[in-house]
């Protein structure tokens, strides 16, 4: 069966915790012990109705103790697919935690309050989501049943988000009118909403195409571990240990290793002692090659029919996550994969105002969620794809050196 990781981004009182309670209720995906405390918990109310963001708060007070930090994430099924709910907080200073959250999903939902349309929020959630190349948005317009379930306040909506996603490369947009209180096209179709005619939020997740999101192309292995027994029988025994990000790998493929460029061949490709004539991503696998090549922990085999790029003065989109300035000269270890280096900081070509789009040049320095096109050298080539094409190979942290702390996530571009 397969998953799809999905995440919510709203502004604060949007409505999010309902949503998912109301998800979770309405699929039977909660735990009879769950429900039966979340019954008790709600009996306070007036209404007699349940508490459904009681769930959510739930997963909240885990996380302040520290199980998740920041991000929440809640596991349920169907008879259709498997799902993992990311759920970032939805104030301001939370971008960091989308990035965070965010940046392996396949699916956001957006939700917007009926009442007031578009808002400073949606507008830098979806711009996160589409620099973090979330291929499938749902907008969610929640509380319709606060403006009457009316056609015409969804359509403005529908209208006014269209030209936001027109600016942002968003593949793939879906709007949903909804009421997470009442239940209203969540996972029961509404009536009171007989002018809608598309699907509900999941039957929309439980079928939306994902498949053709996987990069099958760019054969991608960044080694982990360089395995070399020492017994003396399998001195010619020498396995390189990983997991396969992107593309497939086939017995007999030429592979082409980086940074050295040294080539080879495979000569198999194993997981727990069974041997494969294919393998593809996300399989984490044990390789093989025909020759001795030098190879260590960081190196990336790839196919050498398509290969990436290797630099060492890049381009990036950086969202930067740490409460110390991002300053030009300030250094960091860059990781990409399982490759680390040292880099400095060589220039802010602009940063990127979350609310208009507008590129804003002449920055000197970018403070704690502030999102910009950076220009960084490395001490070492990188080897990577620009993050567009390919985001598990595209995909690159920094880290403080002193701390350990990852301080900024980065959406590689291309040689500077
Ligand atoms: N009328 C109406 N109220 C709703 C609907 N969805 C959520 N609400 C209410 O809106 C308020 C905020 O809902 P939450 O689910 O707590 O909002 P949230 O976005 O998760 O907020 P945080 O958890 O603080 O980020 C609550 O009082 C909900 O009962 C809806 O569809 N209709």
């Amino acid at each position: 069966m397969d998953l799809l990781r999905f995440i919510t981004a709203g502004s604060v009182d949007d409505g999010k915790s309902t949503l998912i309670g109301r998800l979770l209720y309405d699929s039977k995906s909660i735990l009879a012990d769950q429900l039966e405390a979340i019954e008790r918990a709600s009996k306070s109310r007036d209404d007699g109705e349940i508490d459904l963001a009681l769930l959510t708060d739930g997963l909240r007070s885990e996380r302040e103790q520290g199980i998740t930090i920041d991000v929440a994430y809640r596991y349920f099924q169907t008879p259709a697919r498997k799902f993992i709910i990311v759920d970032a907080p939805g104030h301001t200073q939370y971008t960091r935690n989308m990035v965070t959250g965010a940046s392996n999903c396949q699916l956001a939902i957006v939700l917007v309050d009926a009442r007031h349309g578009v808002a400073e929020q949606t507008r830098r959630h979806s711009l996160i989501a589409s620099l973090l190349g979330i291929p499938h948005i749902v907008v969610a317009v929640n509380k319709m049943d606060l403006v009457g379930y009316s056609q015409d306040v969804f359509s403005d909506i529908c209208i006014h988000y269209a030209e936001l996603a027109q600016k942002l490369n968003v593949k793939h947009v879906t709007y949903i009118p909804m009421s997470a209180l009442n239940g209203d096209n969540v996972v029961d179709r509404s009536e009171s909403m007989p002018w809608y005619d598309g699907q509900t939020l999941l039957e929309h997740l439980e079928t939306v195409e994902i498949d053709d999101d996987a990069n099958l192309e760019q054969g991608r292995f960044p080694v982990q571990y360089v395995i070399r027994p020492q017994t003396p029988e399998l001195h010619d025994y020498r396995g390189y240990a990983g997991k396969i990000t992107s593309g497939q790998f086939r017995k007999g493929d030429s592979i082409t290793v980086f940074p050295s460029g040294e080539t080879s061949t495979i000569d198999a490709i194993e997981i727990a002692e069974t041997h494969l004539d294919e393998a593809f991503t996300p399989m984490s696998v044990v390789l093989h090659l025909a020759t001795d090549v030098d190879i260590s922990r960081g190196d990336l085999i790839v196919r050498s029919d398509n290969q990436p790029l290797s630099s060492q003065t890049v381009k990036a989109m950086l969202c930067w996550m740490d409460s110390k300035e991002f300053k030009v000269g300030n250094k960091y270890v860059l990781q990409v994969g399982t490759f680390r280096t040292r880099c400095s900081v060589r220039e802010i070509a602009y940063q990127l105002n979350v609310n208009t789009y507008e590129q804003i040049e002449g920055v000197e320095q970018l403070r704690l969620n502030d999102l910009a096109k950076v220009v960084l050298r490395t001490a070492q080539p990188i080897s990577f794809d620009p993050y567009t094409t390919n985001r598990a190979s595209g995909g690159a942290i920094l880290i403080d050196e002193t701390s350990n702390v990852t301080v900024g996530a980065l959406m590689l571009v291309g040689e500077a």
